[in-house]
């Protein structure tokens, strides 16, 4: 296997669902000093739509779907850094200077860092430069209470950046930021509005160092050396509670559509969705749009400037949840499209109804 003269840095970008990495990763990449480096992005189901959205041009983005990083495609994970470096040295694509790997939000990211550093060939080819985790003011304190991947993340982190600062009063992110330091506290945390955080510098934490970190980490790391403990293969599937699904459709009678389905989604099935993004079609709008939501937020929605290359102007939405009911979600969203069954209530009938917005049917 070809190897460079130096290790190439990789730069590991981790953080609960929807914490904003790629936000992060959009403005990040416009700076020149990261024209030269490789973006993998993984995401968790079958559906992927991250790789849209990240605004990059050429084959420098390379999506890993079908799984999670941590687990079943720990492998390509290998694969996919050791066939860069075989285009590389055949000159097939310019040298890279960088390597950044956006995981999951689901991701526990030891078993990642392991794969870089335990696999002889490609820790001589490549070094891990820091673990930057986003952690996310708004919905951060119930995400770490609730999933223990985003407690792990928060623990493997070099750089922690708090995101959405905008959206709390600053004494709520300040009480955030001590939780953060209690659970790690040799991690830098920066405000995910300072200028740092738009600068690529942020991406450049130094060699990971198992040693700096609490003896926990030390541990779960030698556990990911010595074996897997979570195998399976399902790629819609987390675990027993947490599961994607993908809404497929054409083109969307409109913007507001999609915006009522959105909030009425929140309001009834909030405490159970953890992520709902898409990328959507609008009748007689050139433009897709994309939609996001995280727990019971829903974000405002924005027109991109064009269709990405290969992606057909489609409606695709992703929602991953932990003990949702698909069922639900597939009849809300086909009522709200007016697909009538004789067991569900059109969109009129639910938006008609002055008692809807109490989350009362019909
Ligand atoms: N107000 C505000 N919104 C933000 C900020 N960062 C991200 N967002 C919004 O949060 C939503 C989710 O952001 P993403 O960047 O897609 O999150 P992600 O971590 O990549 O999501 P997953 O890959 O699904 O885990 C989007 O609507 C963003 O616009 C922030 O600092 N402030």
């Amino acid at each position: 296997m070809y190897q460079p003269s130096h290790p190439i840095p990789v730069s590991i970008v981790t953080g609960f669902l929807g914490a904003g990495k790629s936000t992060l990763l959009n403005r990040l990449l416009g700076d020149p000093a990261l024209a030269d480096a490789a973006v993998i992005i993984n995401e968790f189901g079958a559906v992927g739509i991250d790789h849209l959205l990240v605004e990059r041009s050429g084959d420098s983005v390379i999506e890993l779907a079908n799984g999670c990083l941590c687990c079943t495609v720990r492998g390509e994970l290998i694969d996919t850094l050791a066939d860069l470096l075989d285009r590389m040295q055949t000159g097939k694509i310019k040298p890279v200077n960088r390597v950044i790997i956006e995981t999951t939000g689901l991701a526990d990211p030891v078993p990642v860092l392991m794969a870089i550093m335990a696999h002889p060939a490609i820790a001589a080819a490549f070094s891990v430069d820091g673990v930057v985790t986003l952690v996310d003011a708004v919905t951060g304190i119930e995400a770490l209470e609730r999933h223990d991947e985003a407690a792990r993340q928060v623990a493997v982190a070099d750089r922690l950046v708090i995101t959405k600062t905008d959206l709390v009063a600053t004494e709520v992110a300040a009480s955030f930021a001590k939780r953060l330091a209690g659970i790690n506290p040799t991690a830098e945390i920066v405000d995910g509005a300072a200028p740092m955080a738009a600068s690529p510098g942020l991406l450049v934490a130094g060699l990971f160092d198992p040693a700096r970190k609490s003896a926990e980490v030390g541990e779960w790391l030698r556990a990911a050396e010595t074996g897997h403990d979570h195998h399976h293969h399902d790629v819609n599937r987390h675990d027993e509670h947490i599961r994607a699904f993908a809404l497929l459709a054409g083109a969307l009678p409109s913007r507001q559509v999609i915006e009522a389905f959105q909030h009425r989604l929140a309001r009834e099935h909030g405490d159970h969705i953890l992520r709902i993004k898409g990328i959507l079609a609008i009748a007689g709008e050139p433009r897709p749009l994309v939609i996001h939501g995280v727990g019971a937020t829903v974000y405002p929605s924005r027109y991109l400037a064009g269709w990405p290359v290969d992606c057909a102007p489609e409606t695709r939405i992703v929602v991953i949840g932990a003990d949702l009911s698909e069922k639900a979600v597939r009849d809300l969203f086909a009522s709200f499209l007016n697909r009538p069954a004789i067991d569900r209530p059109d969109r009129a009938a639910l938006e008609d109804n002055p008692l809807a917005a109490f989350g009362f049917r019909r």
